[in-house]
């Protein structure tokens, strides 16, 4: 079985229906870049995935641990960098990874801690607070706080923004080397240039299911943005709205 599988996805917040029988596979080791327009309901499907919102139907599978019944077990094998950092400005860089390595119960807690700060680029940091940090090291923090417990699967919404050109290409650096450690990676993104350096496969979300999927290998050149536009479907909230009025 993929690291992810996500079988007939619904999702509804009141009448409206964000997820539409979303089917996706991810194998072991694969760079997703999830592509798809604003409201495309790309953030409430990673959610979904990170077990902080439930599915109305349809089924999650991570590692093999299935999200309904056993959510404890899929959470373990996660990281999530969302628009919250999650980290303590008062406490330095090093005192945040300590406190999560407490929380998530690591025997060899000092040198992991080492380790990432070595592989986030914030060793000489490490005793600063993290409110002094800009926004890219405390995006870089994110990634290490979410890597701590050394997950398959990593989960990102859109982990570019608000970053200028070098955070940006300092964080690409960090998100090649943990790829490069073999762990699967889910990023949303709209910014096709970064996406197309990055990712090894690409999906768009448009319609409430990923309508096509290319590996980068099968994408020549700028044909990313081509195969972007070609998968984009009308959004059938704002058709059915416009049918009503
Ligand atoms: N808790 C919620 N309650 C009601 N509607 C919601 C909720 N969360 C998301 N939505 C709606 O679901 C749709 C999809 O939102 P989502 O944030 O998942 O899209 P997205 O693809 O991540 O968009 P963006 O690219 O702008 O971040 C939007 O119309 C949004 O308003």
């Amino acid at each position: 079985m993929a690291i992810i599988e996500v079988r007939h996805l619904t999702k509804r917040f009141g009448p409206k229906v964000v997820l539409r029988g979303l089917d996706l596979s991810v194998a072991e080791g694969e760079f997703v870049a999830l592509l798809g327009p604003n409201g495309a309901g790309k953030t409430t499907l990673l959610r979904i995935l990170a077990s902080l919102s439930k599915p109305t139907l349809g089924e999650v599978w991570i590692a093999g641990y299935r999200l309904s019944d056993q959510a404890a077990w899929v959470r373990r094998r996660l990281g999530v960098v969302s628009h919250q950092p999650l980290l303590y400005g008062d406490l330095s860089a090093e005192e945040n990874l300590r406190f999560y390595a407490r929380l998530y119960g690591l025997k060899n807690a000092e040198a992991r801690v080492r380790e990432i700060l070595n592989l986030v680029g914030l060793w000489a940091r490490r005793r600063d607070l993290v409110r002094t940090f800009s926004r890219g090291m405390q995006q870089r923090l994110a990634i290490g706080r979410a890597i701590l417990h050394d997950p398959e699967v990593l989960l990102l919404d859109e982990p570019h923004t608000g970053l200028d050109q070098e955070a940006c290409d300092m964080l690409d650096h960090l998100l090649r080397q943990v790829a490069a450690l073999g762990r699967t990676v889910v990023m949303t993104s709209h910014d096709l240039a970064r996406a197309a350096d990055l990712a090894s496969r690409f999906d768009v979300l448009s319609g409430g299911r990923i309508q096509a999927s290319a590996r980068r290998e099968d994408l020549a050149g700028d044909a990313l943005l081509t195969f972007y536009r070609q998968a984009l479907i009308p959004d059938p909230n704002v058709v059915s709205e416009r049918a009503q009025a």
